[in-house]
């Protein structure tokens, strides 16, 4: 009997190639907006995130600032602050590598640009919580699907962050997100925290929790 050759990738290599095509793909979709879109987008995005978020009475919300053709969340940050709600950012963490810290953010914050271009407030210990004190981290991504899986730029930031907020019971993530970020189903691996709650433009939407 002839030796069957190896198979050539494993079936781990392919589903990295593949989650690499497809944060390209999307990120080239978001980045393709024009701005009258992501200006309409994050105004209606906006009000529903706030409607949301009165709803679960949030008092400290983490928000992220926008990069690289992402739901705009200027207006929801302002529409925060009107409502008297407080408002975090992520930085990234000073000395341990993949790890996010964050701070209050208010209109005498002073930001910075990072080392992956993204402004973020300057270290400042005393404007600093734990992440188990926010409410909501409102989670950026880059995809979503039809039962609340999500990916991301591909460091492992939040979910890094999120990767105890179940059995803590906080702080909860809703993903901010455009329509044109969805797909019908991700491949996830183990680490990936799915998410409860997704806001578009267009949508709020709820998923229930799996085993
Ligand atoms: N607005 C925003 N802030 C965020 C995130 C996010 O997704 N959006 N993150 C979510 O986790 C964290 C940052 N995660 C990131 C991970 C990888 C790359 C990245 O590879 N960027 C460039 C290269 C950057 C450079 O060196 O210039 C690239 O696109 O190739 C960017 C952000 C924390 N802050
Ligand atoms: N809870 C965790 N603890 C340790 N490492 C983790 C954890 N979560 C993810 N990682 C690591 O981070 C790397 C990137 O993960 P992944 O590609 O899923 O990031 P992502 O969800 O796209 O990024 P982000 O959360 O920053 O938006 C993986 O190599 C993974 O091993």
């Amino acid at each position: 009997m002839p030796q069957q050759p190896p198979p050539l990738y494993s079936t781990a290599t392919l589903i990295q190639s593949c989650r690499k095509e497809l944060r390209q793909q999307i990120r080239q979709a978001r980045r393709s907006l024009k701005e009258e879109q992501q200006t309409h987008y994050a105004q209606t995005a906006a009000k529903l995130a706030v409607a949301h978020l009165c709803q679960l009475k949030a008092r400290r919300v983490a928000v992220y600032l926008t990069n690289d053709g992402e739901l705009d969340t200027k207006p929801l940050i302002e529409a925060l602050w009107q409502a008297g709600i407080e408002v975090y950012l992520p930085r990234l963490h000073p000395f341990s590598v993949g790890n996010l810290i964050f701070l209050r953010y208010d209109k005498n914050t002073q930001l910075q640009q990072n080392s992956l271009n993204i402004w973020e407030p300057k270290l400042d210990i005393t404007q600093m919580i734990l992440a188990h004190e926010l409410d909501v981290v409102i989670t950026p991504l880059v995809a979503f699907d039809k039962q609340g899986n999500r990916m991301g730029m591909g460091g492992g930031y939040y979910d890094r962050t999120l990767a105890n907020w179940q059995t803590v019971g906080r702080p909860m993530p809703i993903g901010y997100a455009h329509d044109c970020q969805q797909v019908d189903s991700l491949p996830c691996e183990h680490w990936d925290v799915p998410l409860p709650v997704i806001v578009s433009p267009s949508a709020i939407y709820e998923y229930h929790a799996r085993d």
